[in-house]
């Protein structure tokens, strides 16, 4: 079923470290050899070896409306023909940044940046500039991407390979990042009685999707809104996962719950590399050249990423999309509740708008602890099964599935009888 991807498994092996640019993409804590895409369409990826999958890893989120969507591919063709990068100012920018600052009020000023990891990294930046601080605060098992403060009981594939803490980032600036749980007032609190005053910034996942999905408990968001700015912290939001995924608006429209800085990435670019930060003209106002802080990019503001992600911001104001995406997102939560009622095996679920998570506990998930009681040996035994049923998930327990707008009715129905088989395996 898997000859050809095999094959270049072991040719990319010799070249690539690991055979993957992303370790995220190694099939490795599910026992696994990758599977090479060539192609996809709608809620659907195929391999090289001719099978074809419906997808739930969704490029890891851009895909909202599915591989391929239409406009999205007409208008970057009509772009390809003007070129493909300028270094210089183009009117589509602009457009992107006013549509950003119209959808989330929050933003007053937008740096597009060329992925999730630049938007963290130069958030914390400008924090840091802004307070004359240096310590930050991030959550345990949140995902910030790659850069050295985060690499910090950090989730996704630092939690996968059992690499949180990475060799490589120095210990003084790793002591400069404070990790504590997810969902525990008490901790943050604890942090700011001792050293309140060196805190530039709290950074988090407003809904933690990266080590699987776990909720913000009632009330958390409100505290670290006012503890904050009772402390003169910034207060980050890391959309890049969450960004007109759960709500045209982000989290901090789904929560009610205002960041002084947010950072975005994924849907934005529609599946081309693309980040971006914003925030209050008032801290924005201190990133060079307005202000002292550094902050660039050759290809950032990319013409082709501007007016892929120009068109993904049309479509998601169109009438009923969130109330499309969740219902599909019930229906599929409403159907794995079923099967956990009548399967044998320890399992609990999480959801947040189209974000969903199958752990092999009997804990209700709410923080790195919980999730990591998961059995991941179960999880990679019901991933090999989705994978040969042709359901594409993440090869990781601690991932999201992402619901696209491309996924029909029959689609999920089909998701779920092999989701059914899948686990009734492992009985
Ligand atoms: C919440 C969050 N922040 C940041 C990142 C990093 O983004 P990127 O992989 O584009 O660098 C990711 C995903 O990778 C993410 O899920
Ligand atoms: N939730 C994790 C990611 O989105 C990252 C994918 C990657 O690093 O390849």
């Amino acid at each position: 079923m898997f000859e050809r991807s095999r094959e270049e498994y072991e040719r990319a092996c010799q070249y690539l470290p690991g055979g993957v640019n992303s370790p995220a993409r190694s099939f490795s804590s599910v026992r696994e050899e990758p599977v090479f895409i060539e192609r996809a369409e709608g809620s659907k990826v195929y391999d090289i070896d001719g099978n074809e999958y419906i997808d739930f890893v969704s490029s890891w989120g851009p895909m909202l409306f599915g591989h391929c969507q239409e406009d999205v591919i007409e208008a970057v063709s009509e772009q390809l023909d003007k070129g493909t990068s300028f270094g210089a100012p183009t009117i589509v920018e602009t457009e992107m940044a006013e549509e950003i600052a119209d959808l989330i009020p929050t933003v007053d000023r937008v740096r597009m940046v060329n992925s999730g990891t630049e938007a963290t990294m130069s958030a914390v930046r400008l924090a840091r500039g802004y307070t004359g601080r240096d310590k930050i605060i991030k959550f345990t098992g949140n995902y910030h991407g790659h850069g050295d403060s985060f690499l910090i009981k950090a989730g996704s594939g630092p939690a996968t390979l059992g690499l949180p803490d990475s060799p490589g980032v120095p210990e003084d600036l790793a002591s400069l990042t404070i990790s504590v749980p997810y969902n525990d007032e008490e901790a943050i609190q604890k942090v700011f009685e001792k050293e309140g005053d060196d805190i530039a910034a709290v950074i988090l996942e407003p809904v933690a999707a990266n080590m699987g999905v776990v909720p913000p408990q009632p009330g958390f968001l409100e505290f670290l809104r006012r503890i904050t700015s009772e402390e003169g912290a910034v207060l980050i939001f890391d959309e890049v996962m969450t960004g007109f995924r759960v709500a045209a608006g982000g989290a901090q429209e789904y929560y009610e719950v205002e960041p002084d800085l947010t950072c975005l990435g994924k849907i934005i670019g529609a599946g081309f590399p693309v980040g971006a930060f914003g925030g209050k003209a008032e801290i924005m106002d201190e990133v060079a050249p307005k202000g002292p802080v550094y902050q660039a990019g050759t290809l950032s503001g990319n013409p082709l990423a501007m007016t892929a992600g120009l068109e993904m911001m049309k479509l998601i104001q169109q009438e009923g999309v969130y109330e499309e995406l969740k219902n599909k997102s019930d229906y599929l939560r409403e159907g794995m509740e079923e099967l956990k009622r009548e399967i044998d095996l320890p399992l609990s679920i999480n959801q947040v708008g189209s974000l969903l998570s199958l752990f092999f506990t009997d804990e209700r998930v709410v923080d790195y602890e919980t999730a990591t009681s998961s059995d991941t040996e179960l999880y990679a035994e019901y991933f090999q099964n989705m994978l040969r049923g042709g359901i594409y998930i993440a090869p990781s327990q601690f991932e999201a599935m992402f619901v696209s707008a491309a996924h029909s009715r029959e689609e999920l129905d089909e998701t779920l009888e092999v989701m059914e088989a899948s686990l009734k395996e492992l009985e």
